[in-house]
């Protein structure tokens, strides 16, 4: 079936197709799909690196050297543990709270903690939340939802393994840490988009660190952005088969619901990240003998291009795969930080080497004057 791109013009609200800075890390759908961070394809990245190369590539400018990795790598691990006062105020938090809250107060709390002083200890920062954050989670999740008190500081080589331990209390097979760092990778930065800019305007105050990416976790927890993860799980696994899969979509485009995990602001005629993310979920769900959720998802997506031609966009299959990995649902978007954050961080940096504030203007749409009116008179 050939694909026909989406017709909407790329102008116009929520600043689509305006140029807002520059840029040197990531390009975004520049041939209409493709995806690049520094030069280097997203394909090319999530078959051939580990997530910590990439990181390393956006934080510092270049593939690292074996020595670099090494060091970098038992850096990462050696900044795993949770100070005491981080622990306390994460036990507090209930087990109803929302991750993404966690998250948030949990960046939050390590900027009061370990304040950046000075530009000079940013890539320090960087570096210790990139390695704190998946303890962050898991502490919490542990604690408040099973009553366990885990050690964060573990032995696992990478980051993705480390999380699935933690929240598992077991060493991840070789496919589940492997799916962990593609998929860091894949959601690892993307020029532009909501929470990026957040940092980016944030960082542009010349605010601290922790600041700048508080406010970015903020944003990307709504449905819009990176929720959409946690939306699809929960709306793909109502469904027992693809025929009522496809009826209930069905019904939902009719009344102009939005489906989660379809659609996107720049690609037009799909995501590039969806289709790595897909062949992992498929693999998964040949590992774990499922027969439904699979199929379910891969008929939604075709009756969203059939009816809309809309595709899947980086968070769709992403919510089968995690599923099939044994990750529960609420924790979907907290990995997109643990991700994230490198990309954001990146921005950051980028924007303070050549800064100026952002305050863009807004065209006025109020009255043009306005006659004051006395308290008592007022109907
Ligand atoms: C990692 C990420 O953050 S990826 C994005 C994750 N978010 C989602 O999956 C949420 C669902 N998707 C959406 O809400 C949107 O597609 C967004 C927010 C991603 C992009 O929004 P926009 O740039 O405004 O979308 P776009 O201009 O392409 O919309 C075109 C048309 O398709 C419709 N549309 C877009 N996405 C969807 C969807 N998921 N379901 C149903 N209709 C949709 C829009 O309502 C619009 O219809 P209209 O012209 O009648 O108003
Ligand atoms: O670019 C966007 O608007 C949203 C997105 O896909 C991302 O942040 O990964």
């Amino acid at each position: 079936m050939e694909k026909k791109p989406v017709e909407k013009a790329l102008t116009g609200a929520g600043l689509r197709g305006q140029v807002a800075g520059e840029t040197a890390l990531c390009t975004v759908g520049k041939s209409g799909s493709g995806l690049t961070y520094r030069g280097y394809d997203i394909s090319e990245l999530a078959e051939k690196a580990a997530f910590e190369e990439v990181s390393w590539l956006l934080q510092y400018g270049s593939l690292p050297t074996a020595k670099q990795l090494a060091e970098y790598n038992a850096r990462l691990k050696s900044m795993r543990g949770l100070p005491q006062a981080l622990k306390t105020v994460l036990q507090q938090i209930p087990a109803s709270a929302h991750p993404m809250d966690v998250m948030r107060t949990g960046c939050s709390m390590l900027g009061n903690l370990e304040q950046e002083a000075d530009f000079s200890q940013q890539d320090h920062a960087i570096e210790r939340m990139l390695a704190v954050f998946p303890s962050i989670i898991c502490y919490w999740y542990r604690f408040s939802h099973d009553g366990v008190e885990i050690e964060t500081e573990t032995d696992d080589e990478t980051i993705g393994g480390h999380f699935l331990h933690m929240l598992t209390g077991e060493q991840p097979s070789e496919l589940h840490a492997q799916v962990m760092s593609a998929s860091l990778i894949l959601y690892a930065e993307h020029e532009f988009n909501a929470s990026t800019f957040t940092a980016r305007v944030s960082a542009s105050t010349l605010t601290d660190i922790h600041s700048a990416v508080t406010g970015a976790i903020g944003t990307l927890r709504g449905p819009l952005h990176g929720g959409a993860n946690e939306a699809a799980m929960e709306m793909i696994e109502q469904w027992s088969s693809p025929d009522e899969a496809e009826r209930e979509i069905m019904g939902r485009l009719q009344r102009k619901d939005k489906i989660m995990g379809f659609g996107h602001a720049i690609y037009r005629t799909n995501d590039p990240r969806s289709a790595i993310i897909q062949q992992w979920s498929k693999l998964l769900a040949e590992q774990v003998g499922d027969t439904t959720l699979f199929p379910v998802s891969e008929r939604v997506d075709q009756v969203m291009w059939r009816e809309k031609k809309l595709f899947p966009n980086a968070d769709f299959y992403h919510a089968s795969a995690y599923h099939f990995m044994g990750i529960p649902t609420k924790l979907f978007t907290p990995i997109f930080v643990m991700s994230r954050v490198t990309g954001w961080t990146a921005h950051i940096k980028e924007q303070r080497a050549n800064n100026r504030i952002i305050r863009p203007s807004a065209e006025y749409t109020g009255p043009d004057s306005a006659d004051w009116i006395a308290i008592e008179d007022r109907g």
